[in-house]
């Protein structure tokens, strides 16, 4: 079926806002939204700046209708608003003018991803031959590359010295010797050390990697990150070119990261005073939260980079250090909320305590309810109902009680097979985490932009899955 194509101001109900902010992540709605089952007034604050009402309670998002795009690319379906993702990065360019913005690839990667990071002129974070190798073959130039990874494979080194990354980043002392051996006798690899320094930040226990006793980087409070920086200085086919630190992801306060700056900036003073040299760079990582419901807090990235910034100055003017080159590695905060997921109800069931509503996707395609009890807000599209709303759980279609994606949300009480449901906030950390679980294939993932819908990574046939199986 043929998709709608909306222009990007409508006869709606609701107005086109004007053109969002470009300083605000999450800029404040411009008209009142709709009433909606699903929650207050502010529910589309969390969905991409381009989101519109429509007739029926459907949406469009980058001018074209979320129920169009169902019927075209089928469900599951991921859709990317190509213009919240610019903006997102743009956003971050004029924060941080004076940085390296590296877009974390990990969040989601695919090949129109890379080309739109590379011609928005931000950087990219991998951390693997494979994100690597899709980057640099669409076009995104190596130099402007980072290779992260508390583990990286023989492969990975490889991948990244014949392709020529600009940076790499130590993460453990058995790395250093074995990178600077592939390094090629005429040349030398500019790295960055990863250095834990002891700051305890991140939206669960499972994504917090500032502190100590964990698997990422070299620890402040131990002297591993000193002697990792002994070692490398020591190795002449490695430049040594900054300290890199990432507290961990969904971290919604400023204050981290000003704490990572001055204990960074320690270090860098130490390393001076120790082995005589100035290190040029200091990369922050990423871990900017975003909101996953409505008036949940979100990093103000404006905020982040204004006071960073400033802590970095006065603590590199005490120190007497000229200022290093700063860098950023987001990933969530653009990808995240560029990202809507459409799922179709396939059942609904009533137990004594609890409705579940289960859908044609799950915990394959997003993974983050069951591993971080994360809360969605997922809204039905399509179908307009006056039925008051009742509290849900949404469950998938895998085999395990706990494939829940969403719980504890409030959908019409006449929900029913058939219906459409859309789950913003799905840019980040769902399809590169997605698995093979029951084999029913990865969703595909369609962009919006300017009223036109293209698909960029096609469903994972069964045939595709058959084909790699390779028999008997
Ligand atoms: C080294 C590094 N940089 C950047 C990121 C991106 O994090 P986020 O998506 O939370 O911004 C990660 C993942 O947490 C990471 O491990
Ligand atoms: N995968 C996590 C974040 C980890 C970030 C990767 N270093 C999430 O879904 O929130």
């Amino acid at each position: 079926m043929s998709h709608t194509t909306l222009p990007r101001t409508t006869e709606t109900p609701r107005t086109a806002p004007p053109a969002p902010d470009a300083t605000a992540l999450h800029p404040a709605p411009t008209t009142a939204p709709p009433p909606s089952p699903g929650g207050g007034p502010d529910e589309l604050a969390i969905w991409p700046a381009s989101t519109l009402p429509l007739p029926e309670d459907d949406l469009s998002i980058g001018g074209v209708a979320l129920t169009e795009l169902a019927d075209r690319f089928g469900t599951p379906a991921y859709v990317l608003d190509e213009d919240e993702v610019r903006r997102r990065c743009r956003t971050y360019l004029r924060a941080f003018p004076d940085a390296d913005v590296y877009y974390a690839a990990k969040a989601f990667l695919c090949r129109a991803m890379a080309h739109w990071v590379a011609e928005e002129g931000l950087g990219l974070d991998v951390c693997s031959a494979g994100e690597l190798e899709l980057a640099v073959t669409t076009g995104f130039p190596p130099e402007r590359i980072v290779l992260h990874g508390n583990a990286k494979s023989p492969a990975d080194l490889r991948a990244a010295l014949r392709l020529g990354v600009g940076r790499i980043v130590i993460d453990s002392t058995s790395e250093i010797a074995r990178l600077a051996a592939a390094v090629p006798a005429d040349s030398r690899q500019k790295v960055l050390i990863r250095v834990v320094p002891g700051i305890a930040a991140g939206g669960h226990a499972k994504i917090r990697t500032g502190t100590d006793d964990q698997k990422f980087g070299l620890s402040l409070t131990d002297g591993s990150a000193q002697h990792a920086i002994t070692r490398v200085l020591g190795q002449p086919r490695l430049e040594l070119v900054g300290l890199h630190c990432h507290l961990g992801s969904q971290i919604t306060a400023v204050k981290p990261y000003l704490s990572a700056v001055r204990r960074l900036v320690g270090l860098l003073a130490r390393v001076r005073e120790q082995h005589g040299v100035t290190l040029p760079e200091l990369d922050l990582g990423g871990g900017h939260g975003v909101a996953y419901l409505p008036g949940e807090p979100a990093l103000d990235v404006v905020g982040l980079a204004t006071k960073v910034r400033a802590e970095l100055a006065g603590s590199c003017a005490a120190a007497g250090l000229p200022v290093p080159r700063l860098a950023v590695e987001p990933g969530r905060a653009i990808a995240g909320p560029s990202g809507v997921v459409l799922y179709r109800v396939l059942s609904v069931k009533r137990t004594g305590s609890h409705t579940f509503v289960a859908v044609d996707g799950g915990m394959s395609d997003n993974p983050r309810p069951a591993l971080y009890g994360v809360r969605y807000a997922p809204r039905l599209v399509g179908r307009r109902s006056a039925v008051p709303t009742e509290p849900v759980t949404v469950v998938g279609r895998h085999c395990e009680a706990g494939d829940i994606l969403a719980s504890d949300v409030h959908l019409p009480g006449d929900v029913r097979p058939g219906d459409l449901l859309a789950v913003p906030v799905a840019g980040a950390y769902h399809l590169s985490m997605a698995s093979g679980y029951n084999l029913v294939g990865r969703p595909p993932v369609v962009a919006v932009t300017s009223g036109h819908a293209r698909l960029l990574v096609r469903r994972e046939s069964l045939a595709d899955i058959q084909e790699r199986d390779i028999g008997l």
